[in-house]
């Protein structure tokens, strides 16, 4: 299944959704002028037979005084429209995209990230996963352009899992023009105009709510290019997160 040779469209997988864990509170805002974040990534859950007001008072310590729960995290995205964070397993070569080259934080630092780690695998059966890419979109300014995940560290084929939180957002997918060299990365970039949809087999939009995960494998990444677009009426919060598996 992971290696389907099945057309891209079939490969994007829409349909499973997750839900979000509730035991987990990932806060991730901005300070001052926007390139520096604070990623707090904390169990919010009761522990044992904690009531909610020992649960309310505990979480509160635990925000001030327990500096695991609360990293400050430059994001280092230059020009780039919403802000990112990587983590990765020890020891992979380093991702490069767009220019970038994100410091890669570990999955120890963030516990509940490795949790929902778990749950994505739990979820994708046969499915294996070393890195994520945050994207935190702070509203519908926010957004991300054409770009396929092609970097040669994912292999030809990869499987790319994308769990959405927050505010739902439409992410667009179309086939890259004949002529468009394999392997380039257009990441950044604004779409100029809005995408027809048309009904064209070459264009697809999905509407990424809460709680769901997309799947985007086989040759997707070669073939396609996807993007979530600026929109006005996205008017809150959205993060996203893409588990990537580096070869
Ligand atoms: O936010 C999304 O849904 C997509 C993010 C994305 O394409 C990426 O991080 O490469
Ligand atoms: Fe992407």
């Amino acid at each position: 299944m992971l290696h389907s040779k099945k057309v891209p469209t079939e490969n994007v997988d829409k349909g499973k959704v997750l839900k979000a864990p509730s035991n987990f509170r990932i806060s991730f805002y901005a300070n001052g002028d926007g390139d520096e974040a604070i990623l707090k990534a904390e169990t919010g859950g009761r522990r044992g037979r904690e009531t909610e007001n020992e649960a309310e008072q505990s979480e509160a310590a635990a925000a001030t005084s327990d500096s695991r729960t609360k990293r400050v995290v430059e994001l280092g995205n230059g020009s780039q429209p919403r802000d990112s964070c990587y983590v990765a397993s020890e020891g992979l070569p380093q991702l490069v995209y767009s220019g970038y080259q994100p410091h890669a934080y570990s999955w120890d630092e963030f516990p509940p990230l490795k949790d929902i780690l778990d749950a994505v695998h739990k979820a994708l059966p046969g499915s294996r996963f070393n890195s994520l890419l945050l994207n935190r979109y702070k509203g519908g300014n926010d957004y991300v352009g054409w770009h396929a995940d092609d970097e040669k560290l994912y292999g030809p084929t990869p499987e790319i899992a994308s769990l959405s939180i927050g505010c739902e957002r439409e992410f667009l997918l179309k086939k890259k023009p004949d002529k468009t060299p394999r392997g380039k990365n257009t990441s950044g970039e604004q779409p100029k105009k809005r995408l027809k949809m048309d009904g064209s087999p070459d264009k697809h939009s999905f509407v990424l709510k809460h709680g769901s995960l997309l799947v985007m494998r086989g040759y997707t990444q070669r073939d396609w290019l996807h993007s979530v677009p600026k929109r006005v009426k996205a008017d809150s919060l959205r993060i996203n997160l893409t588990f990537r598996l580096v070869l």
